[in-house]
C-alpha cells in the first residue's frame, strides 16, 4: 500500500486535497482526520504539517508527499522533487524598509528574520555575507516594526503583506517556489507511478480544453493550422456534405485567441468544453 503525506493546513492543504480528489482518491470528511485509508485505490494518506512532509519523505517513512519546493529545500533533507504541481506559487525575497537596506551586501552584520533559516543561511554563505539569522514561525513582516530584526526573508505572493508592513524587496529572487510532488531517493516505490500518472492526468486536463466547431470542408486544412491538436484534429462529415465537424484539444490559455481566428476563418458553432481528466 502506497503511503502519501498530504499537507493538513495552510496554503497547500486545500489545493492538494482538490488535486487528489480529482485524481480519483477518497477525500477526508473532517479536517481533524489525520490518517485516511483508501482501500479501493490501495493508498493511505497521512495529513501532516507541510514543513514536516519533506522530513517524512526524506527518511523514507512515507512513499510520496506534497509540499512546497521552499520547504523541501529548507528542510535540508534529500528527497526527489518529482513533479511541480502548479499551485501555491510564491517567490522568496529579502525585504527591509526602503531607506534602510537595498542590497544583499547591505545585510552584513544585520539581523534577518525568517521561517526559512537553512535557505537564507545557504544563500548568504554563497555570497560571503555574514549576518544574524533569527528563526521565527510566522508573521515575519512584523519583526522589523517590532524591533527584533533589521530585514526579513519571506514568501511573497501579491506583495500586499510586505507593503502593509512598510517593507520593500531588494536583491534577486532567492527562490521561485510552488507545490511539488516529492518521493524518497532511490527506487520508486510500488504504486508511485500510478499516483503520478493520475496526478499528471488532472494537471494536463487543467491545462487544456476541448474545442468543437463546424467549418466548410474546403477550410479544414486552414482550421487545422490554427488548432492542430495534439496528434491531429478529429474531422467528421456533417449531413450537409459541404461542411465538417472538427474536434480538437487546445491550451486553455490560447482558447479565446483560437476561437477568434477560427471565427474569422468561417467556423460556426464553436464550443469549448472543460476536460476533467486525461491520459495522453
Ligand atoms: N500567500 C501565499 N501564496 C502562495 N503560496 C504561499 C503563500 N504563503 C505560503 N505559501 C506557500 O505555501 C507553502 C506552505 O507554507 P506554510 O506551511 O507556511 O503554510 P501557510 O500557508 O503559510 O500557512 P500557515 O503559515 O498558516 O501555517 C510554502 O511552500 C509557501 O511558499
Ligand atoms: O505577498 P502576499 O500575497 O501578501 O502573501 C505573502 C504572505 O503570505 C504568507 O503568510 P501567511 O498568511 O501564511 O501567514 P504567516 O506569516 O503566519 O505564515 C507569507 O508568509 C507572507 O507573509
Ligand atoms: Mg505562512
Amino acid at each position: 500500500m502506497l503511503r502519501i503525506a498530504v499537507p493538513n493546513k495552510g496554503s497547500l492543504s486545500e489545493p492538494a486535497t482538490t488535486l487528489l480528489r480529482e485524481a480519483g482518491y477518497k477525500a477526508r470528511r473532517d479536517s481533524r482526520e489525520l490518517v485516511l485509508h483508501d482501500s479501493e485505490n490501495d493508498v493511505e494518506f497521512f495529513f501532516l504539517r507541510p514543513r514536516d512532509i519533506a522530513v517524512y519523505v526524506g527518511s523514507g517513512t512515507v512513499d510520496a508527499g506534497i509540499t512546497g519546493r521552499d520547504l523541501l529545500i529548507d528542510s535540508g533533507v534529500e528527497a526527489v522533487e518529482h513533479r511541480p504541481l502548479g499551485f501555491a506559487r510564491s517567490r522568496f525575497h529579502f525585504a527591509a524598509p526602503p531607506a534602510a537596506i537595498s542590497s544583499v551586501e547591505g545585510l552584513a552584520g544585520k539581523r534577518i528574520a525568517t521561517s526559512y533559516r537553512v535557505l537564507v543561511e545557504g544563500y548568504l554563505a554563497e555570497r560571503g555575507v555574514s549576518a544574524e539569522v533569527i528563526r521565527l514561525d510566522g508573521a515575519i513582516e512584523s519583526t522589523v516594526q517590532l524591533g527584533v530584526a533589521d530585514a526579513v526573508a519571506d514568501v511573497v505572493e501579491t506583495g500586499s503583506t510586505l507593503r502593509a508592513a512598510g517593507l520593500a524587496t531588494f536583491g534577486d529572487v532567492l527562490l521561485e517556489s510552488e507545490a511539488v510532488l516529492i518521493r524518497p531517493t532511490g527506487d520508486v516505490r510500488p504504486g508511485f507511478d500510478k499516483l503520478d500518472r493520475r496526478i499528471l492526468g488532472v494537471l494536463t486536463a487543467r491545462e487544456y480544453v476541448l474545442m468543437d466547431f463546424d467549418i466548410p470542408v474546403g477550410k479544414v486544412d486552414a482550421a487545422a493550422a490554427i488548432a492542430p491538436g495534439l496528434e491531429s484534429p478529429t474531422v467528421s462529415p456533417l449531413h450537409d456534405g459541404s461542411w465538417a465537424a472538427v474536434r480538437v484539444m487546445v491550451k486553455r490559455r490560447a482558447s479565446h485567441r483560437i476561437m477568434d481566428e477560427l471565427q474569422e476563418l468561417g467556423a460556426r458553432g464553436i464550443l469549448v468544453t472543460q476536460i476533467h481528466a486525461t491520459r495522453l
